[in-house]
């Protein structure tokens, strides 16, 4: 019988392993910043204990940073944060992507960019969308604070083996619909939990014609699904993104390292716990509505009247309250005040281009602020490079620095009460960019779309849709 992905990377990293108990499992690579590390290093100190794989640590600053006037840090707790993890990473002796460095950025999205995650890893970071990193056939998952102490003093962790879920999406995508729209229309279709207790592995057709960064949008977002991790087996996209960067190997040990890689992907016989198949021909440009991911709908459809298989009456009402919306409104009725382009889900450089695409040329609809604030600063560097900053400045948006910003309330960036925002990050809980913020999860392009008109938009009927075909 064959194996999955997911056994055989596990079977590989098993330290210990005893029955009825979880296994310990050695860790390859430990992504940390500043908001769930500073806890962590402060146990190894109370017990004396060094950090056992420096060299295996990378850590960034990005939850609380400012994306404009960037070294000017007003919030006290940011502040105390940033400044612990500077100390802690010079007495620990771990590399650390600062404010001044080219490397800063989201730690999702400059982990991939620098080459450091690969196929074949166990991978963890104090950081829910860890996740991301299974894009490259890595089972990368989020860890508690003191299990980020655990991580840094042994580099193992104990941990349950999850169950197995293949979620196969087979035919080709329609035109105007995203990595993003994928992930949003399986969590709208099989609710928030549905990954409960899983790995999933991302298989068909879909997935194997996405690039990277599309894959690592839809990874993303697998823990908003509930699942431990998500990933897609390595394939030759995978390789040749990853040849050249900083910290993967060249010449003939990446020869070498592509052929163990290429071991790795799902034999054709896997057998998995639970299998999901969906036809691409189903999925619409997607828009949330209420404050869960799963309560989205497609762009041309309206708010549900009543409950669901996946949402009852009384969250439905709980929610509708809270985004001011009611039952059975039109998506593109929705008011638009706020539009943040950026967040680990889709601030790499095809998204911004992707957005860019959408308003080259036409300006930010009169009542919307919009920004766009790149995910790296080296996004921010090559975007630069291509003329898009310029594209989205003369629209009307903010050009900003790398950082997590209005994806979460940790920052200067904020939507006010009681406004809408078209946001392309990964979640819309009440109060997640701001006290009684309202966000709405979307594509780069559909953000970008809902900027020039002050609500969404479905992008298949933009005038320019068939120059946005071509690009496609
Ligand atoms: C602050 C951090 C612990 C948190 C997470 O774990 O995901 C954040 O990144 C988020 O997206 O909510
Ligand atoms: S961009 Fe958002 S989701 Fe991603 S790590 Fe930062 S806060 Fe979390």
């Amino acid at each position: 019988m064959g194996k999955s992905i997911i056994e055989k990377i596990w079977e590989q990293h098993i330290v210990h392993q005893e029955e009825n108990k979880p296994d310990l499992l050695y860790i390859d690579l430990h992504y940390i910043h500043e908001v769930t590390s500073p806890q962590a290093f402060e146990g190894l100190r109370l017990k004396g204990r060094k950090v056992r794989r420096p060299d295996r640590t990378f850590a960034t600053m990005d939850h609380n940073v400012p994306t404009i006037n960037r070294y000017f840090i007003e919030d006290e707790i940011a502040l105390k944060q940033l400044t612990a993890l500077e100390t802690n990473c010079r007495d620990f002796g771990i590399e650390l992507a600062d404010l001044n460095s080219p490397d800063q950025g989201i730690v999702h999205v400059i982990g991939p960019e620098m080459g450091l995650t690969q196929p074949g890893m166990t991978i963890v970071c104090g950081d829910s969308h860890t996740s991301t990193h299974g894009a490259f056939g890595s089972i990368a998952f989020g860890i508690g604070t003191s299990e980020v102490e655990h991580v840094f003093a042994t580099q193992t962790l104990w941990q349950t083996k999850p169950k197995t879920l293949k979620l196969e999406v087979n035919g080709k995508l329609r035109f105007g619909v995203t990595a993003k729209d994928v992930i949003l229309y399986v969590i709208a279709k099989y609710g928030v939990n549905f990954g409960n207790g899983y790995i999933v592995e991302y298989c068909g057709e879909v997935f194997r014609n996405m690039s990277m960064e599309e894959r690592m949008t839809v990874c993303n977002m697998s823990i908003e699904g509930g699942a431990r991790a998500g990933l897609v087996s390595p394939d030759e996209t995978t390789f040749s993104y990853i040849k050249g960067r900083k910290f993967v190997p060249t010449g003939e040990e990446f020869e070498q390292s592509v052929n163990q890689w290429k071991l790795l992907a799902s034999d054709e016989d896997a057998v998995y716990d639970r299998e999901i198949t969906i036809d691409a021909e189903q999925i619409s440009p997607m828009v949330s509505w209420g404050t869960n991911p799963g309560m989205a709908s497609a762009v041309d459809e309206n708010i549900p009247v009543g409950s669901s298989d996946t949402i009852d009456e009384k969250e439905l009402q709980r929610a509708l309250e809270y985004m001011g919306l009611t039952e059975g409104m039109q998506i593109t009725d929705i008011p638009v005040q706020h539009v943040f382009i950026g967040s680990c889900t889709n601030s790499r450089i095809e998204d911004l281009r992707k957005a860019a695409d959408v308003i080259s040329g036409k300006q930010v609809h009169k009542g919307v602020r919009a920004m766009v604030v790149p995910g790296s600063q080296k996004v921010k560097k090559q975007a630069e490079e291509e003329g898009l900053d310029e594209v989205f400045k003369s629209a009307g948006f903010e050009w900003r620095d790398s950082g997590c910003s209005m994806c979460l309330g940790m920052n200067p960036d904020a939507v006010p009460a009681g406004e809408h925002c078209a946001s392309t990050s990964n979640r819309n809980f009440e109060g997640r960019q701001g006290a009684g913020a309202r966000t709405h999860l979307v594509s780069p392009e559909m953000a970008a779309a809902a900027a020039l008109y002050g609500k969404f938009i479905d992008i298949r009927n933009l005038e320019n849709s068939s120059e946005m075909h071509q690009l496609h």
